[in-house]
């Protein structure tokens, strides 16, 4: 799994693909070698694309949500693919390009319906809305082989109790790089909160 080794998974929201090198260069800076870029804005494919040619970082895409999705950001550079729910094409379409898949689950149902496709390594989401990591941890009692990236309301507070849980593999959310500071070119913030980020949940 790509992701291994990146226990922070940035969301990040870009309008102008112009951004994408500021942000990737802060991230780093800080610490972070990772960024899920979400296909909500029209720049989402482009700015894959400029991240994806960064050597040592991974750049992979979020809110994907039909294979055709799928196609255009591997076709852009996109190393792993996120979902916020689970459908069962996208997850046969990264299969079919080799692609990493961490699609969203909310249910114990759901997390059956992810076994079955043979996907052990999910996203939680929305983290907070749906019982944090008291919610994490009743999911791993009969889910035992199951670690899980939360994602929704992370954030500094609460980012080295979920990381500390043996059910979670890295945390996910926007605290670091939101798009306010991304659209401003505050790549200061975006590096200070990454590097404050990383020390959270460096054991
Ligand atoms: O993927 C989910 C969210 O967009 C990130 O959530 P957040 O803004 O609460 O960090
Ligand atoms: C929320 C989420 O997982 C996504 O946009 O991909």
């Amino acid at each position: 799994m790509i992701l291994e080794g990146h226990p922070i998974v940035p969301v990040v929201v870009v309008d102008d693909a112009a951004q994408v090198a500021g942000l990737v260069d802060a991230l780093a800076a800080g610490g972070i070698r990772c960024a899920e870029i979400t296909l909500r804005t029209p720049a989402a494919v482009a700015a894959l694309r400029i991240a994806g040619a960064v050597g040592g970082f991974v750049a992979g895409a979020g809110t994907v949500l039909t294979a055709d999705d799928v196609d255009r950001v591997v076709d852009a550079g996109a190393r792993f693919v996120v979902s916020p729910g689970l459908d069962d094409d996208v997850v046969a379409r990264c299969r079919h390009h080799g692609v990493d898949v961490v699609p969203g689950v909310a249910t114990a149902t759901e997390v059956q319906r992810a076994l079955r496709l043979g996907l052990d390594r999910l996203k939680f989401f929305p983290a907070a809305q749906l019982g944090a990591l008291a919610a994490i941890e009743a999911l791993s009692g009969p889910f035992p082989g199951v670690r899980f990236l939360p994602s929704g309301g992370v954030s500094p507070e609460n980012a080295a109790a979920y990381i500390a849980s043996p059910s979670v593999f890295a945390v996910s959310g926007s605290w670091m790089a939101t798009r306010a500071m991304i659209r401003d070119g505050d790549v200061a913030t975006i590096e200070r909160v990454s590097r404050e980020a990383v020390a959270l949940v460096t054991p």
